[in-house]
C-alpha cells in the first residue's frame, strides 16, 4: 500500500433499490462515479419500482442489515456515507447503532420518505425514529415537505418560511441542513446551505423536464463523495447542484423508462464508451476515400501514364501547400498540452519545411520547366482552412484539421505503391516509392493517437467541431489530388491563373 492516503473517497450509500438504475443504491453509486469517488454500497431494501412508481418494498431482516455493515465496515475504512430511504423504524435503528460502532468522518443524511411518484419509502411509524438519527449525522438533505416533518410541522407555505424551517432545525439538531427547493411551484429551483449561523442560497434554474427521479439521492451521494474534498459544505454542495442541474437537463436523452425518468449521472463525460475519435471520422470519409482512389490523377500516378507536366504542376502545388502546412503544425505544438506533442509537430513543421526544400532542389529545379505560378485556388483553399482552424481553433480541432495529410494521404500512398507495380520501370518510381516509407507510416499513426488523445478531453460539441473539421480537410485533400488532372485533361498544367499564398 502506498504511504499517501487513498487514491479516492471511499463512499458508502446505505439505502434502498431501485433495479431501473435512478434512485437508491444505483443512483447513488453512479453519482460517486462521477464525483471520482470509490463507490459502496450496503442495502436496506429491495424496493420493485420503475420511473412510474413502486410495486413493492421487501425489507430484509436488519439481522442481515448488520451482517453488511459490519462487512464492510470490518475490512474498509469509509471517509463518507450517505444514508437514503431506511424504510422502518427498525432499520433506522439498526443505522443508528452502526454510527454510534463506527462513524464514518462526513455522514450525509437524505430523510427519504415519499417517492417523486407519491408512493412512502418511510413507515409512518418511523419518523421520529429519523428525527433522532438527523442529530448523528453532519448534513441532512431535506426536501420542502421532508422537513415538514423532521419538525413536526406543515410543510412550509414558501421559500422563505422553508429556510426559517431549515435554520430552526439546523439549531436544534446540531446539523447542516443542505434545504432542497426541488418541490416549489416556481421557475427556478434553489437549494440552501443552512446552519445555526448563516444560510447560503445555491441559485439554479428550473429545468423543463420530467427526468427528475433520483435527483434527491443522486444530490445527497454527490455531496458525500465530494466534502471530503472540499473545503467546506458550501462548495461541496455548489459543485454537486451544479452537476445535477447538467445531469437533469440531459436526463430525457437517456430515453430512459415512460414516466418520470432518471437523471443522466455521467452527462459530463459523454465520450466515456465513445468509440475512438479516428474510427469514427475514418467512417465518416468513407466515401471520399473512395473518391480519391478513383480520380484519374491517381490512377495516372499509379500506372505511369500522368504527364511529366501534371506530375510537376502537382508537386509545386505540394511545396506551397507545406509552406503554409508546416505552421499550422507549429501552431499545434504551441498550442499542446504536454513535451510529447509539442516535441511531435515541431519535428512535423521543420519535416515540411525540408520536404518543401528538397521538392523544389531535386525535383522541380531540375525540370525545365519553371514554376513560378503561385497557388491554384484549390490549394488556396486548402491552406485557408487550415489557417483558419489554426487561427481561431482548439487543439483538439487544429489536431483533427491537420490529421488528413498525415492520414489520409499515407493511405492513398500505400494503394498507389500496391498499383504501381515495378519502380525501376515506372517514370515516377523514386517519388513513388516514397509511398511505402514505413518512417512516414509511423507518423500518421501518432498524429491519429494524439488526435485520439485529444478527443478524449473534450465535450460533444468539441468532438462534432472536430469531425467537421477533419471532414473538410478530407474534402481539401480529394480536390488537392483533383486539381491537376482536370486541367491535365485540358492541356493547361501551369496554373498560370493562381495568386501567391499567404501564410497563416
Ligand atoms: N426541474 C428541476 N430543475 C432543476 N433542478 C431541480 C429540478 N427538480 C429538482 N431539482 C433539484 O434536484 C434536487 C432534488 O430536489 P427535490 O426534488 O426537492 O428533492 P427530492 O428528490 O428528495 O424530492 C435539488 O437540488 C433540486 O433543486
Ligand atoms: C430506493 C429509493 N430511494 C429513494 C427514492 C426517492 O427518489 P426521488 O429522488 O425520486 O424522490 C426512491 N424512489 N427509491
Amino acid at each position: 500500500m502506498s504511504g499517501r492516503g487513498p487514491s479516492r473517497v471511499r463512499a458508502l450509500s446505505v439505502a434502498g433499490t431501485d433495479p431501473t438504475g435512478g434512485a437508491g443504491v444505483q443512483a447513488d453509486l453512479k453519482s460517486f462515479a462521477a464525483h471520482g469517488a470509490y463507490g459502496m454500497a450496503v442495502v436496506t431494501a429491495l424496493v420493485a419500482q420503475n420511473t412510474h412508481g413502486v410495486r413493492a418494498v421487501h425489507v430484509p431482516d436488519v439481522a442481515f442489515l448488520r451482517a453488511q455493515l459490519d462487512a464492510v465496515g470490518d475490512d474498509v475504512t469509509v471517509d463518507a456515507v450517505k444514508l437514503g430511504m431506511l424504510g422502518t423504524r427498525d432499520v433506522v435503528e439498526e443505522v443508528a447503532a452502526w454510527l454510534r460502532r463506527t462513524r464514518p468522518p462526513v455522514v450525509v443524511l437524505d430523510p427519504v420518505m415519499v417517492a417523486t411518484s407519491g408512493d412512502r419509502l418511510l413507515d409512518a411509524g418511523a419518523e421520529q425514529a429519523v428525527r433522532a438519527l438527523v442529530a448523528r449525522a453532519d448534513l441532512v438533505t431535506p426536501n420542502l415537505p421532508e422537513l415538514g416533518v423532521l419538525l413536526d410541522e406543515r410543510r412550509a407555505p414558501s421559500w422563505a418560511a422553508a429556510v426559517d424551517q431549515a435554520r430552526r432545525l439546523a439549531r436544534s439538531a446540531g446539523v447542516t441542513v443542505l434545504l432542497k427547493g426541488g418541490h416549489l411551484d416556481d421557475d427556478v429551483s434553489p437549494d440552501a446551505v443552512v446552519d445555526a449561523r448563516t444560510v447560503v442560497e445555491l441559485e439554479a434554474v428550473r429545468v423543463s423536464t420530467t427526468s427528475t427521479h433520483g435527483t434527491g439521492c443522486s444530490l445527497s451521494a454527490a455531496v458525500a463523495a465530494l466534502r471530503p474534498r472540499r473545503p467546506d459544505w458550501v462548495s461541496a454542495a455548489r459543485d454537486a447542484k451544479e452537476w445535477l442541474t447538467g445531469a437533469i437537463a440531459a436526463g430525457e436523452a437517456l430515453q430512459v423508462g415512460s414516466g418520470r425518468g432518471p437523471v443522466d449521472h455521467l452527462h459530463h463525460v459523454p465520450t466515456l464508451g465513445a468509440r475512438a475519435f479516428s474510427v469514427e471520422a475514418w467512417d465518416a470519409v468513407a466515401d471520399l476515400r473512395a473518391a480519391c482512389d478513383a480520380l484519374p490523377f491517381v490512377r495516372a500516378l499509379a500506372d505511369g501514364t500522368l504527364p511529366t507536366d501534371a506530375f510537376e504542376a502537382y508537386l509545386h502545388q505540394d511545396a506551397l501547400y507545406l509552406g503554409v502546412y508546416a505552421r499550422v503544425l507549429a501552431r499545434a505544438s504551441e498550442l499542446a498540452p504536454d513535451p510529447v506533442a509539442q516535441a511531435f509537430f515541431a519535428r512535423g513543421a521543420a519535416g515540411c519545411l525540408d520536404v518543401e526544400a528538397q521538392l523544389h532542389r531535386d525535383r522541380l529545379g531540375r525540370s525545365d520547366r519553371v514554376h513560378r505560378s503561385g497557388a491554384s485556388v484549390v490549394t488556396r483553399a486548402y491552406v485557408d482552412h487550415l489557417a483558419a482552424v489554426g487561427a481561431h481553433g482548439s487543439y483538439a480541432q487544429v489536431l483533427a484539421a491537420v490529421l488528413p495529410c498525415y492520414w489520409l494521404y499515407a493511405d492513398v500512398g500505400a494503394r498507389i505503391l500496391a498499383r504501381a507495380g515495378d519502380l525501376a520501370a515506372h517514370p515516377f518510381g523514386d517519388w513513388v516509392g516514397t509511398y511505402g516509407d514505413p518512417g512516414f507510416a509511423a507518423l500518421a499513426d501518432e498524429a491519429r493517437r494524439l488526435t485520439d488523445e485529444a478527443a478524449r478531453e473534450v465535450g460533444a460539441g468539441e468532438r462534432a467541431r472536430m469531425l467537421a473539421a477533419f471532414v473538410t480537410s478530407c474534402e481539401h485533400e480529394v480536390a488537392f489530388f483533383d486539381q491537376v488532372a482536370v486541367r491535365a485533361a485540358h492541356g493547361e498544367v501551369d496554373l498560370r491563373s493562381a495568386v501567391p499564398v499567404t501564410a497563416g
